[in-house]
């Protein structure tokens, strides 16, 4: 057996040996223990010039920074392609893909067989949230990619320390096995061709949840191949939540200060391209007003002794999309990419070495190199066609955010006042609508529906249930996770536990434009959310819950006539009626995992309709 040069080693006796193991089976030429250096990215980063993936931007237009093409097949999470195998089939629930996880390994163990041959496995030992945590929850991410080294080092804080800290405590950690799937020898040992974006056509992005495993194998883009992101963070991280009476949720959490000095934090679950980082970096439109930024994708939250519920933002960059995010919707996302250090996938090219994306600014530049490499000018766009994808994303260090709040910073997390659940719906939902209570609001949370987007392969538009924002991101049975959430509520003091809300910033009018201008204006919904908290502003109620009235929201200054307002605002109980069948038939699909409780709330809900 030929032996594999090695840089880095570690003390810690458990991961020596699943790393030695790993490499016995994917047969790198080199193992490499991930730094997180300066130096070591600066190499990595001109290794990945070099094979062509990344593409280096202009200096004094962003520093440090890189554009990089993906396969045309590889551009967004795969959720057919996903699996929670549990060893019980009914701990995946109706929501997941599942295979036995014997037979599941049996499956992908002969895939990993030699999959590094020719490449360099890197060992990137990684700590979700913070290091000087209670409990730090760590990670390892195996993988054949240096793109995934790259966008790991943004996105967790990975590394020598983190390493360090692992091994003095011997410490459990989440095992990610992450191969792109595309070994540069055949089975004769003959070399193969490397190509700028490795990648294979089989792909396979499989959890174990009772081991808190990840096998990743076959794709090199985001929320695919960064493990540390949906794949531990959410889908682990939920089945671990569960286990322990903490909660897991795709969350941005917002810092609001009113102009009496009055702080709140917020949590809001939206599904993937549908607003949270938009909302995360909010510049808002009311005088007085700050908004600042603890997290933009994901809350891992805890109750504290005082019986409050405290979020932590779990990461160290942001993965965003990049499309719509300009200087008039989302000035906070701009200046953060400016500072450079960041990658940029699948947008598009300028002349002059910088990025653009449709939405960036009002003018599309003359000339352009799509994301396919190929010349774009203003008239390829004429048909719809866009110069970026519409998944292309920024990855970019969070600390480069002008709006972080200091808060980003507090190991234990911000105590939450309020949690808002929001899709992507043309029609039926209002802008803005609060729960009677927990259960109530877990209702919201349990029957919320978004239209599909790009962040995921298969057809957009689509509307579908996305309990939570969470559909393609429970760890196990959906039934037991709206459980959870149930039981989470009635063990605690519900005067302490957030309100729920319910949003939609994406209702259309009949001409088909939106009724509500979104982005910075969303603050005043936010200023009622908050009023509402304090008792100090009114509601009517609905069948559906509290709505505003058209004088408890605050549209001083706002272009919109009181007919568009109330359009936003107004619930339609014949949409509404409409919308019961197709609840019946989600909820249908639970069997009897479906907690007990939201049949009631549904049964509320029909009854107040008439
Ligand atoms: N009309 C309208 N569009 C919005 C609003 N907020 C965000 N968007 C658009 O929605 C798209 C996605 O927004 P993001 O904030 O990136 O969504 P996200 O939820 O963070 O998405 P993931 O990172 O995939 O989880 C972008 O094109 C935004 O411009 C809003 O208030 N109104
Ligand atoms: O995970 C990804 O690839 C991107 C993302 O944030 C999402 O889809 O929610
Ligand atoms: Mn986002």
């Amino acid at each position: 057996m030929t032996t594999i040069s090695t840089r880095g080693t570690t003390r810690h006796t458990e991961l020596a040996q699943w790393v030695s193991e790993v490499a016995a089976l994917t047969t790198p030429d080199e193992v490499v223990w991930v730094t997180g250096s300066d130096e070591e990215i600066r190499e990595i980063n001109a290794l990945l010039v070099q094979a062509g993936t990344f593409v280096a931007l202009a200096e004094d237009k962003k520093p440090d920074s890189f554009y990089a093409a993906s396969d045309p097949d590889d551009v967004a999470r795969v959720e057919d392609r996903t699996y929670i195998c549990s060893a019980d089939e009914k701990d995946a629930g109706h929501t997941n893909n599942w295979m036995d996880p014997v037979q599941m390994k049996a499956t992908l163990e002969p895939l990993f067989a030699g999959s590094m041959a020719g490449r360099t496995m890197y060992v990137i030992p990684f700590v979700m949230g913070h290091l000087e945590a209670d409990e730090p929850m760590f990670g390892v991410e195996i993988t054949d990619s240096a793109y995934v080294v790259a966008s790991m080092r943004i996105m967790a804080r990975v590394g020598a320390p983190v390493l360090e800290k692992m091994e003095e405590l011997e410490a459990d950690y989440v095992k990610g096995l992450h191969s792109v799937g595309a070994p540069l020898r055949d089975g004769d040992g003959r070399v193969v061709a490397d190509v700028p974006w490795p990648c294979s056509e089989t792909k396979y992005i499989v959890h174990f949840p009772e081991e808190r495993a990840i096998w990743s194998y076959g794709s090199g883009y985001g929320g695919n191949a960064l493990l540390g992101k949906k794949c531990y963070a959410l889908r682990i991280a939920s089945v671990m939540a569960r286990d322990n009476g903490w909660m897991a949720e795709h969350m941005l959490i917002l810092k609001l200060t009113s102009p009496e000095g009055a702080v709140h934090y917020i949590a809001a679950a939206f599904p993937s391209a549908c607003g949270k980082t938009n909302l995360a970096m909010l510049e808002t439109t009311l005088p007085g007003w700050k908004a600042e930024t603890v997290g933009d994708d994901i809350a891992w939250m805890r109750f504290g002794e005082d019986g409050r519920l405290y979020a932590v933002n779990p990461e160290f960059g942001l993965f965003g999309v990049a499309p719509g995010t300009g200087y008039g919707t989302n000035p906070n996302a701009m200046h953060t990419i400016e500072a450079g250090h960041s990658i940029f996938t699948n947008v598009a090219r300028t002349d002059d070495g910088d990025v653009w994306w449709e939405g960036m600014t009002e003018e599309t530049p003359e000339h352009l190199i799509d994301w396919h490499g190929n010349d774009w000018t203003p008239a390829d766009g004429e048909d719809g066609t866009t110069a970026a994808h519409p998944n292309s994303r920024f990855c970019t260090p969070i600390e480069q955010l002008p709006t972080l709040a200091q808060e980003y910073y507090e190991p234990n997390g911000v105590p939450i006042s309020a949690i808002l659940f929001g899709g992507r719906r043309k029609t039926t939902v209002p802008l803005v609508t609060q729960a009677r209570d927990w259960q109530h609001g877990t209702f919201f949370g349990a029957t919320l529906s978004s239209e599909t987007t790009a962040a995921a392969t298969g057809a957009v538009g689509v509307v579908r249930r996305d309990p939570m924002a969470m559909l393609p991101f429970i760890g196990y049975n959906a039934g037991d996770y709206l459980g959870h959430w149930l039981s989470t509520g009635k063990q605690h003091d519900e005067s302490k536990m957030p309100k729920i809300f319910l949003v939609n910033w994406f209702r259309r009018g009949e001409d088909g434009s939106f009724l509500w201008p979104g982005f910075g204006e969303n603050a005043r919904v936010l200023k009622w959310v908050i009023d509402r908290l304090e008792d100090t502003v009114g509601a009517e109620e609905t069948p559906i819950g509290f709505i505003p009235r058209p004088e408890d929201l605050d549209v001083d200054g706002l272009d919109l006539t009181p007919e568009q307002v109330a359009a936003a605002l107004a619930v339609d109980t014949e949409e509404w009626r409409e919308e019961l069948p197709l609840i019946r038939e989600w909820f249908d699909k639970f069997g009897d995992s479906l907690p007990q409780q939201l049949e009631d709330e549904f049964a509320t809900l029909q009854e107040r309709l008439g």
